[in-house]
Formats: C-alpha cells, structure tokens, sequence
C-alpha cells in the first residue's frame, strides 16, 4: 500500500522560562493506507505532541521547530492556516481520551455531529441530521434519531466516545488520530470500542493511528508499532514481530511490566529508574541510566536507527 502519510524529522519544542522542553526529537515515520498503526510508550514520551503536531494544533509556548509532515502528496507544514482548516475534520480526524472534553456540554450532540458535515461537505442543516443519525447507528447507538438531542451528560462514558468516533467519521477522513480512546473506559467496554474502530477502519479503508500507553491490548490490534522514548522513536516493526521479539531493552521492558505476561502470584515488573527530563537535549540514549544492557557508547552518542529484520528497525548501541 502507498503511504497515506510520510513525517520526517519532526521536531516540536515548548519554550519555558527555565528552557527548551524537547518534546518531540526529529522523528520519522510513515502510515500506509488503510494500516493501523500503534504509538506506544510511558508518559510523557511525547505522543499527544506528535498527534497534536500532525494537525498543527501545538499551541504557543510550544512550536514546531522542523520537519515535514508530508500528507496526501503535500507539506502540511507549509500549508495556510485556512488550508488546514479543510484538512482537520475533514481528511485527519482525531479522537480523544476524555469525550467530555471535547463535546460541547451546551449543545445537542446532533448538533455537533451535523456541525462538521454543514462545514466540510456543505450539506443542508436537515440533509445533516439525518446522517448524523446513520452516523450514530453505525456506531452502534440505539434509537439514533432520539438520540439526535441528547446532550453528552445524558450518555454514558462508552456512548460518548462511540460519539467521538461517529464525528470523527462524518467526513470520510483517510486518516484518524485516535490518543488514547479506551483508556477511561471499563475493560469490556474498551474491548467493544477497539472492535468498532477496526470494523469503521476497514469498511472506510481509512488509516488509524492508534496512541496509546498500553503495548498489550491496545497495540496488539495494529499492523505496526512505534516505541516512543524521550521524545524518539527507539523501536518499530510488525506488531506481532515486535511483541514477541522485541529488540530495545526499553520495548523489553515495557513487555515485561505487563500484566497478562507476568507469572500469576508473582509481584508485577517495572522499569526501575525514570524518564530523563527533556529540559536538556540529552547526549546519549535517553534510555542509558535506566538500561540493563548500557555499554559505554551510551551515554555519549545518540544512536541511529537501524533496521535489522525487514521493517524492523532499532535505535540501540548493542546493534552497531
Ligand atoms: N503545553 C506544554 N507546555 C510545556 N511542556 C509540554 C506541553 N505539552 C507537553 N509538554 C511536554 O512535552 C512532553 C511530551 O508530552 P506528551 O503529552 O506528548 O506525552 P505523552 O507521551 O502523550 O504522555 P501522556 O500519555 O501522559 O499524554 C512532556 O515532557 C510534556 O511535559
């Protein structure tokens, strides 16, 4: 499959009082489409700034310090603000965490579905809230067209964000950015909603980039995987290629720490140490003090990323 989306050396930087916060590192990737593609890695690694980089939606003191972001043949990077605007929602959705804080609480949620498809695809107020109600139904909502004017409060956590990802639908994007849509949800009901976005995922041939800090569950349902640490991307494979023989002491790490592959009765693994502060652009590895494997390259050189299985690559000294 072609790539829908190519970034390159991606930068983005938050300038504080006491310095530069070194977010997001000159990071490469790339989306096919249709894939389903994981990024993964502890807090604070720098997800949400890579998603809300993509979209342009860094606010000041942060900016995006270099890079490309090369999206359907063109640089979003240097697109006009107005440009932009008919790229989000449009050809990029994104779906967040927490719905209740996306969601106007004031306004129906009809309304707020219609909004978008009134904006991008110029349909009549009417024309557009009779596909929201389809919206909602593909969704799995019962009752779609009573539910038109329900306000957010009125649904449950699991419904509202099935609501997200019904306006991040309206407009047929090619991609959705989707940070973290499970996490505040129960188990069983996270379970549904990862189902319901691969089934939209496919019969849309859209792409998914699916940010996440669980490499289990979550991560398991994508094509490809990227490991964030400190603001890089210190691993990425096939998904199912990377869970079973992860290269970086990081991925190996996180591996371990998770619940379902620890021995039952046993105290749960964590990774000893913590992530360094990204207040100063850091030598080596940002992984080197916490590291099993630490050579003495480690700590001084910033090591490349390499790839050593067919789309497999690594960004650690033990692979010279
Ligand atoms: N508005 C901001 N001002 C200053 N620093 C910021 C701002 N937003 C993010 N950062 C910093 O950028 C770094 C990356 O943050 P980011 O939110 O991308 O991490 P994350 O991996 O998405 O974590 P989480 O899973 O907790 O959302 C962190 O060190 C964070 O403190």
């Amino acid at each position: 499959m072609p790539d829908l989306l190519t970034v390159r050396g991606l930068t983005t930087r938050f300038r504080l009082a006491e310095g530069d916060v070194h977010a997001v590192n000159g990071i490469d990737f790339s989306v096919a489409e249709g894939e389903t593609v994981a990024v993964v890695g502890e807090s604070g690694c720098g997800k949400s700034v890579t998603a809300l980089s993509l979209l342009r939606l860094i606010l000041p003191p942060g900016t995006i310090a270099s890079g490309e972001i090369i999206f359907e043949g063109q640089d979003l990077l240097r697109l006009s603000e107005d440009e932009m605007r008919r790229i989000r929602g449009n050809r990029i959705a994104m779906i967040f965490q927490e719905p209740m804080t996306s969601l106007n609480p004031v306004f129906p949620i009809g309304r707020q579905i219609a909004e978008g498809l009134i904006i991008h695809r110029g349909l009549s107020r009417h024309e557009a809230l009779e596909e929201a109600a389809q919206l909602l139904a593909q969704v799995g909502i019962p009752s779609p067209a009573d539910r038109l004017n329900d306000y957010p409060h009125q649904l449950s956590g699991g419904m509202r964000q099935r609501v997200m990802i019904a306006m991040a639908l309206a407009c047929k994007p090619r991609l959705i950015i989707a940070d973290e849509p499970t996490t505040a949800l129960d188990v069983t009901i996270q379970a549904q909603i990862l189902e319901l976005m691969d089934r939209l995922r496919e019969e849309n041939r859209m792409a998914l980039m699916l940010i996440t800090h669980d490499l289990g569950v979550v991560a398991e349902r994508a094509d490809r995987t990227l490991v964030m640490y400190a603001g890089r991307i210190v691993e990425e494979g096939p998904t199912h290629e990377l869970l079973s023989s992860p290269f970086h002491p990081y991925t190996e790490g996180l591996l371990a720490s998770l619940p379902q592959r620890s021995e039952p009765g046993r105290p749960l693994t964590t990774i000893p140490g913590h992530v360094p502060s990204l207040l100063e652009e850091i030598p080596g590895c940002g992984f080197c003090s916490r590291c099993p494997d630490k050579q003495w390259e480690c700590g001084q050189e910033q090591p490349q990323l390499k790839e050593i299985a067919p789309g497999h690559r690594v960004r650690c000294w033990k692979y010279r």
